[in-house]
């Protein structure tokens, strides 16, 4: 029974998703992926593959470089893991340094944030935090609330994005 239900609704998603493509309700996302050790990126290709799934296209940073991402009437899905002392993980430090020190103009990009961090740190997200603080800095503006995952606790992440995403699409956020 619970698998048929799951197929129904999976197939009503689809069929929903492909009216809008039609439509041209489509849209474009530039994911980011901030990761050290490869967890970020394993949700980030999930997240991509969901967008994918539901007609909109994606391209994958998985090392954001200034040069390559889009600043000018993009949106974003910013993946990042907090690492150090609550810092960015690896890759996507020096994209977010950049920016900062750059004051890029990202008044017409559209983000939303996947932050990953684990709570038996004090500074739980905190590179998810400091993102959402730089974006809204340089004139960012958010698609829909964040989603800050604790990895000390949940055991199906990607679930868990793909779940937000969901949600998100159904209120039409993006
Ligand atoms: C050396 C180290 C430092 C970390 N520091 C933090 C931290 O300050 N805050 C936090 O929320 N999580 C912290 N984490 C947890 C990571 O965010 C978590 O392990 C995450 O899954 C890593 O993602 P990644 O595999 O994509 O790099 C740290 C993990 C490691 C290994």
């Amino acid at each position: 029974m619970i698998r048929v239900g799951f197929k129904r609704r999976k197939n009503a998603q689809q069929i929903y998703h492909w009216i809008n493509s039609i439509q041209g309700i489509a849209m474009h996302f530039h994911i980011l992926v901030g990761t050290t050790s490869g967890n970020t990126e394993y949700l980030a290709e999930e997240v991509a593959r969901q967008l994918n799934e539901e007609g909109h296209t994606t391209t994958l940073h998985d090392q954001p470089d200034i040069t390559e991402v889009a600043t000018q009437n993009a949106k974003w899905i910013a993946c990042i893991a907090t690492h150090g002392a609550g810092e960015y993980a690896d890759s996507i430090f020096p994209f977010m340094q950049t920016l900062d020190e750059q004051n890029t103009d990202l008044s017409t990009v559209q983000y939303a944030l996947i932050g990953i961090g684990d709570s038996s740190y004090d500074t739980f997200n905190q590179a998810g935090h400091d993102a959402q603080n730089l974006f809204t800095r340089l004139g960012a503006r958010k698609l829909c609330e964040p989603l800050m995952i604790d990895m000390l606790t949940e055991i199906d992440p990607e679930g868990v994005a793909i779940a937000w995403l969901d949600q998100w699409s159904d209120q039409r956020a993006l």
